[in-house]
């Protein structure tokens, strides 16, 4: 549960998911459901394709709904074909961007120094990042979960002001429909903000750590509720308008 002065996030990311004429109608039931009571309490963000986040930017103005990008480069231009840099995408009207989530490091070989990397080009375009960590199941059964994702916390978070947005993401939680046990979640969570806080100091009480994997409308009373959880990064669930919404909803109640 977000401790009162850090306001609740709920990310949408929708990976490959997207085609405009279908996407344009999700994310116009999202705009219209994010009612008076939900803004008044929680953040949404929207994480479509590339090639929808002009149209999406546009479509949201005036919504309070954000909207983010789901990778960038680390440079802000130049002969990378196939590539687009932090400043493209706040170009395109987006306010936010997912870096280092466990499927590019995985399939991309991102590691925690490209993540930074990443990380820091968002600030230079004033986005802020959102810096994916988790662990497999094989280094969570070996007991390793604390060690792993202190070490990508503390590789992938740049130097400097705290101007980022963490999320927890256990790689076997990705849309398996399996989740940590409420105290596991907890006892990462106070374990990142102990990290944060002994680098960065009192600021570090202001970063928002997101809960990530297999979040759904069923489940995301019990993780919001967790202390030191300040929100969800919704992969499957947040293609559906009405089941994101229902999971903002239980970030206010
Ligand atoms: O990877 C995720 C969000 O970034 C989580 O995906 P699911 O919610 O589909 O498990």
């Amino acid at each position: 549960m977000a401790d009162g002065t850090r306001r609740p996030l709920i990310a949408g990311n929708w990976k490959m998911h997207g085609l405009k004429v279908p996407a344009a109608r999700t994310l116009g039931e999202i705009i219209e459901g994010y009612d008076p009571a939900l803004r008044a309490g929680v953040d949404l963000l929207v994480c479509p394709p590339a090639p929808l986040l002009h149209m999406f930017s546009v479509v949201a103005v005036g919504s309070r709904v954000a909207i983010g990008a789901q990778d960038c480069h680390a440079e802000p231009l130049g002969a990378f074909t196939g590539e687009v840099s932090a400043e493209m995408i706040a170009d395109a009207g987006a306010t936010m961007v997912i870096v280092g989530h466990s499927e590019r490091r995985a399939y991309c070989g991102e590691s925690d120094g490209v993540v930074r990397g990443k990380a820091l080009a968002a600030r230079r375009a004033r986005l802020t990042p959102i810096i994916c960590v988790g662990e497999t199941r094989q280094e969570r059964d070996a007991g390793q979960a604390l060690e792993v994702v202190g070490t990508q916390l503390f590789a992938s978070v740049p130097d400097g002001p705290c101007d980022f947005v963490v999320a927890y993401e256990p790689v076997w939680a990705i849309g398996t429909g399996l989740t940590p046990t409420a105290q596991d979640v907890a006892d990462m969570h106070a374990f990142m903000r102990d990290g944060l806080c002994k680098r960065f100091g009192a600021a570090a009480d202001g970063v928002r750590l997101l809960y990530g994997g297999s979040v759904k409308p069923a489940n995301a009373g019990e993780l919001l509720a967790i202390a030191d959880v300040d929100g969800a990064l919704v992969g499957g669930a947040s293609l559906v308008a009405a089941d994101f919404l229902a999971i903002a909803g239980a970030a206010v109640s």
